[in-house]
């Protein structure tokens, strides 16, 4: 069989992640001209690339379409609704650092913790009548946070594509839950984290789809080794 390894085709991730697979022993190298998202590895005929964006990455090992993927694992758990079931990580790569955070505004002084948060949550609608709105695209991940590891109810999610950290100044919402790697959108933003709000500290990761055939398949095996002993 042919294993198939998706890498980013663009953004933050896809320099170092072809230079971990250099180091790998594994050069990589377009087919047809740059543009192409297609690819190969030189000496390695039964393995192919797929140039893709990030998030589709972890769509397309999700649905079993490619055999191993590049992506940072917070877009692998928010994709996947079963990720461990789905897939392996295979080895966390290094790079592409970002925590997934609960921020709220620095002027709520008595909210420091998600028990804090979790009190104003409970009494937000007697105040304000109507639920505590959390901006965030990361849907998943929140309810996972907020209704399992909290108990947190009551409160409404606001689809949030972009500009998350202006929400709460502009009123679309009250609290967000984004990504934060150097902090300084947050602080630009008047927002602090919760002392106990760091849902996942994400990094880029190689992701293998749990696929029958990659039982013993030995092409499977060689690509997992070499990227691990590069790091
Ligand atoms: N400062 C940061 N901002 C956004 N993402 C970051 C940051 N640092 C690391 N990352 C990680 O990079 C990944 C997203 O990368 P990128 O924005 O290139 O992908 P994408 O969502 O597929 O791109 P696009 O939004 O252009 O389709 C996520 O896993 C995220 O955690
Ligand atoms: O903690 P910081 O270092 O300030 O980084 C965090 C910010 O960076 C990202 O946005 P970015 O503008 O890079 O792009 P994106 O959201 O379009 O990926 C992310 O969505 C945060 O807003």
């Amino acid at each position: 069989m042919t294993v198939t390894i998706a890498l980013p085709s663009k953004g933050r991730m896809k320099d170092d992640a072809s230079a971990i697979f250099e180091r790998a022993g594994m050069k990589i190298v377009a087919v047809g001209n740059d543009r192409s998202y297609r690819g190969r590895v030189e000496g390695w005929d039964d393995v192919e690339i797929a140039f893709l964006s990030a998030s589709e990455i972890s769509r397309e090992i999700g649905s079993g379409a490619v055999d191993f993927g590049v992506t940072g694992e917070d877009l692998v758990r928010e994709g996947l609704a079963d990720a461990d079931a789905r897939v392996e990580f295979c080895a966390r790569l290094g790079f592409g650092h970002a925590d997934v955070v609960v921020a709220v505004p620095e002027v709520w002084y008595d909210v420091d913790t998600m028990a804090d948060l979790g009190d104003v949550a409970a009494d937000f609608r007697a105040r304000h009548g109507r639920r505590l709105a959390i901006a965030t695209k990361y849907w998943r991940l929140t309810q996972q946070f907020f209704s399992g590891s909290h108990g947190i109810q009551l409160y409404r999610i606001v689809e949030s594509l972009g500009a998350t950290e202006g929400a709460p100044a502009s009123g679309s919402a009250d609290i967000i839950v984004d990504i934060t790697s150097t902090g300084s959108t947050l602080k630009a933003n008047h927002l602090k984290i919760l002392s106990d709000g760091v849902i996942l500290r994400s990094e880029a990761c190689l992701v293998r789809a749990r696929k029958a055939v990659h039982q013993g398949n030995p092409v499977v095996d060689r690509i997992m080794a070499a990227v691990r002993a590069t790091l």
